[in-house]
């Protein structure tokens, strides 16, 4: 998909502009609340005019002030999702979700409803109303009817803030990989930087309705080491574990490494560590309680503030670590210096 965007939307107390040109099949629009991302959203979905300018999706005019083209949103063929549902109150769960499924094609309907339903955990909701369904029952129809209308663009503005934390991140793997499968083009709307994470590559980054920056989404999680006081979340793929006792032991890349039970840890995954919890040494130590401790290469460092970020290679596994200024110089960090990163057992938390 590319987008090109030069716009301005003016209200009493608020002035919108962005001028962005951005390709790509997962885009991200990051930022605080009050700084735009829904009237952005609002504006290319058609569903609030703009003051003036032009958003051209894929080389075609969706709205183009000085030739008075303006096409309606329901021609656009753009899903919306919102953080809170819009359901049609009338109909069932199962109408609700296949309101767009069968307004499309027969050739064209390739995802599978009954599918879609066993990962939102839809089933035992299907022939009931709308109207006596909790927020996040609600949010999963949305998804689900949104994704079945098979359109040329979704836009999800906060689409799973409502939903619990083992939930959300069950559905949002899903959804990107039936996206891509289905080449649906997403943007991406949160405050959470995690789900960017999960869910986009590039990002726009929005404040007080102006674009301050764009860059690939991994670029801005390391920008944010500097002021996050969790520092800089890894996020590994472990698969292969193996139980001993109350550790598991999993292969990562050459490495093995340790995690104690509890935290979701147990089975495959996709696991978090702060870079606050990767400690470096210079020399190997002699006795720790930490069960892991990996021979590394210094592949980068980058400033975070009163912080250093330090990209580590571990046996072409790739990891963050953060050190205050003074540590740094200890450690005489540069890149292709070899060090030795000590992890603690307890320091993993399954994300999903
Ligand atoms: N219809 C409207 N009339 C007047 N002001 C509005 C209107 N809609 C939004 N605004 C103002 O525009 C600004 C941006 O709102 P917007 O909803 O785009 O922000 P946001 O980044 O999506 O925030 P949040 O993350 O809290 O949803 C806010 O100051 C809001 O009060």
């Amino acid at each position: 998909m590319k987008l090109e965007v030069s716009v301005r939307k003016r209200y009493e107390n608020f002035s919108f502009e962005a001028d962005f040109s951005v390709q790509g099949a997962r885009i991200g629009v990051f930022g605080p609340s009050g700084s735009g991302k829904s009237t952005l959203m609002h504006l290319l979905a058609g569903l609030l005019p703009a003051d003036a300018g032009f958003i051209h999706l894929d080389g075609v005019p969706l709205y183009q002030s000085a030739r008075g083209i303006e096409v309606p949103a329901r021609k656009r063929r753009i899903a919306v999702v919102f953080q809170h549902a819009h359901l049609f109150p009338h109909l069932s769960v199962r109408a609700n979700l296949l309101y767009g499924y069968k307004r499309i094609a027969r050739a064209e309907r390739r995802i599978d409803p009954d599918t879609l339903c066993e990962v939102l955990h839809l089933g035992p909701l299907l022939g009931r109303g709308v109207n006596a369904l909790s927020g996040g029952e609600r949010q999963r129809v949305a998804l689900g009817r949104a994704v079945l209308a098979h359109p040329r663009l979704i836009l999800m503005d906060e689409p799973v803030t409502g939903l619990d934390e083992g939930l959300k991140y069950q559905i949002l793997p899903y959804l990107k990989q039936t996206f891509a499968a289905f080449g649906i083009p997403l943007i991406f709307i949160s405050h959470s930087l995690t789900e960017m994470r999960l869910m986009t590559d590039e990002v726009l980054e929005f404040e007080d309705g102006r674009l301050t920056a764009q860059s690939g989404v991994e670029d801005l999680a390391r920008r944010r080491l500097a002021s996050s006081p969790v520092g800089y979340i890894n996020h590994l793929r472990l698969e292969d574990g193996r139980a001993q006792s109350d550790l598991w032991d999993y292969r990562w890349g050459e490495n093995r490494l340790i995690l104690s039970s509890g935290n979701g840890v147990g089975g495959g995954g996709v696991f978090e560590l702060s870079s606050k919890d990767v400690t470096l040494f210079k020399q190997h130590p002699e006795a720790t309680s930490a069960r892991n401790i990996l021979r590394c290469r210094v592949s980068g460092i980058f400033p975070a503030g009163n912080r250093v970020g330090v990209d580590l290679d571990c046996g072409g596994a790739k990891l963050v670590s953060q050190v205050v200024g003074e540590a740094a110089r200890d450690l005489e960090l540069h890149p292709g210096r070899e060090l030795f990163a000590v992890i603690k057992a307890s320091a993993f938390r399954r994300l999903c």
